[in-house]
C-alpha cells in the first residue's frame, strides 16, 4: 500500500465522517482502495458499512472528508462520480412488476443507449448472468439468486469500472453465493474494482484483497485477509473425549503434567468445556507441535475420541475486533480440520 499512488486509486477517502443527529456513525475513516482489486468492509450490525457505500456511491452526503472515487472529487464533481460507478446490494433498482429484459432495457435507456445497442447490451449481459430462459417473465417470479444476479447485470449496464456491492449475497443458497462469487471474480478480472460490504466473513475471505473491520465509528483494523488473522491469538488444539471418565482423567493430567512451555502449553489445561467433554490447548497447529500433543497422550495413556486442529479465522478476528465472543473458547467452530 506504501508504493500505491493516490493515482491509482479507485476508492480514497481521508477523514470521513458522518453523523445521525448526536449518533456518530463514521468517525473519521480512511480508505484507500487500489483499482482492479477487491476491498471489503466489515463489521457487526449498525457499523457504518451502508451508510459508508451511500456516501461513497454519491446517495447521500458526508459531514466531512476529502473523499474521491474514480479520480472524481465527491463533492466538487458527484456527477462524474456517478458515471464510474455501479451500486447493487440493499437498495437494488430491480422492479418487481416487469420482466428482467424490461429491467435491462429501462436501465439501457437511463444511461442513454441507442435502441439496438440497448438491446445488445441487454442481451449479451442476460445471456452472461444466465437470466435467458427467465428474460421474459416478471421479477416477482424469480428466485433470490436470480433478482440478485439481474441486480448485478442492470449495474453493469453502464460498465462501471466501479462497483459497490452492499451484502451481494445475504439471503443466497451456498450454490447461488458461490455463483456470485465466481461473477465477482470474472468482473475483477476485467479490471473492476469491488467495494463490498458483508456479513458473510468467509465471502471477505475469498474474494477480498484487502478487508477492513469497522467498529464504534472507526476502522478497527485494515489488511489481507492473512493479515488480519495473525492479528490475534486463537490457534488451539481441541481433544474430544466420549467417555466422562476418560475427560476428567485427561483434564486433571493436562493440568498436574508440567507440558514444555516453549511449545505452548503455558496455559496447560486449557479451560475445559464440560457440555462437550472438550479440552482445549493453545498451539499454531504445527506438524511439531502436533506430534508433541500426540507423544504425550500416549505417554499419559489418555486416549482422546477426537482430535481437531483450530487455526484463526475470520470469525475470530470479528470477535476479537468488535468486541464480541472471547477468542478462541467458541465450541463446534465450523471451519475446523479433523485429523
Ligand atoms: N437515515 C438515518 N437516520 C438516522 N440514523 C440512521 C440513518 N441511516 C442509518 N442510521 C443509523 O446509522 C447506523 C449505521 O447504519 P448502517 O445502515 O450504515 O449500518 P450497517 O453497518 O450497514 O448495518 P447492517 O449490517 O445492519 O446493514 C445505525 O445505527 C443506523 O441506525
Amino acid at each position: 500500500m506504501t508504493t500505491t499512488t493516490s493515482h491509482s486509486l479507485a476508492i480514497a477517502a481521508k477523514g470521513l465522517r458522518k453523523a445521525y443527529g448526536d449518533k456518530t456513525v463514521l468517525d473519521g475513516i480512511d480508505l484507500a482502495v487500489p483499482a482492479g482489486t477487491v476491498f471489503s468492509l466489515l463489521g457487526p450490525n449498525g457499523a457504518g458499512k451502508t451508510t459508508a457505500v451511500k456516501i461513497l456511491s454519491t446517495l447521500i452526503t458526508a459531514d466531512a472528508g476529502d473523499l474521491h472515487v474514480g479520480g472524481h472529487d465527491l463533492a466538487a464533481d458527484p456527477q462524474a462520480v456517478r458515471a464510474a460507478i455501479g451500486v447493487t446490494g440493499q437498495f437494488s433498482a430491480v422492479d418487481g412488476l416487469i420482466t428482467g429484459e424490461e429491467n435491462m432495457l429501462l436501465m439501457a435507456d437511463l444511461h442513454h443507449l441507442s435502441r439496438s445497442e440497448g438491446r445488445r447490451t441487454a442481451a449479451e449481459l442476460l445471456e452472461r448472468f444466465d437470466l435467458v430462459e427467465a428474460a421474459k417473465k416478471p421479477v416477482s417470479t424469480y428466485s433470490g439468486g436470480m433478482k440478485r444476479r439481474l441486480d448485478l447485470a442492470m449495474t453493469l449496464v453502464g460498465n462501471p469500472r466501479i462497483i459497490f456491492l452492499d451484502e451481494p449475497t445475504t439471503g443466497l443458497d451456498p450454490r447461488s453465493r458461490h455463483n456470485m462469487w465466481g461473477i465477482i471474480r470474472e468482473l475483477v478480472s476485467g479490471g473492476v474494482t469491488v467495494f463490498l460490504t458483508t456479513q458473510i466473513l468467509e465471502e471477505a475471505d475469498e474474494l477480498a484483497d484487502r478487508i477492513a473491520v469497522l467498529n464504534d465509528g472507526k476502522i478497527a483494523a485494515e489488511g489481507s485477509a492473512d493479515e488480519l488473522k495473525r492479528l490475534i491469538p486463537g490457534g488451539h488444539v481441541r481433544l474430544r473425549f466420549a467417555d466422562p471418565a476418560a475427560y476428567q482423567s485427561a483434564a486433571v493430567a493436562l493440568r498436574e503434567v508440567a507440558l514444555p512451555q516453549a511449545l505452548g502449553f503455558a496455559r496447560a489445561g486449557g479451560a475445559p468445556i464440560d457440555e462437550t467433554l472438550s479440552l482445549q490447548i493453545p498451539s499454531d497447529g504445527s506438524p511439531r507441535e502436533l506430534r508433541s500433543i500426540l507423544d504425550w497422550l500416549d505417554a499419559s495413556s489418555i486416549e482422546a475420541d477426537e482430535l481437531t486442529v483450530h487455526t484463526p479465522d475470520l470469525d475470530d478476528v470479528f470477535f476479537a475486533l468488535t468486541g464480541g465472543t472471547k477468542v478462541p473458547n467458541v465450541p463446534n467452530q465450523p471451519k475446523e480440520n479433523v485429523r
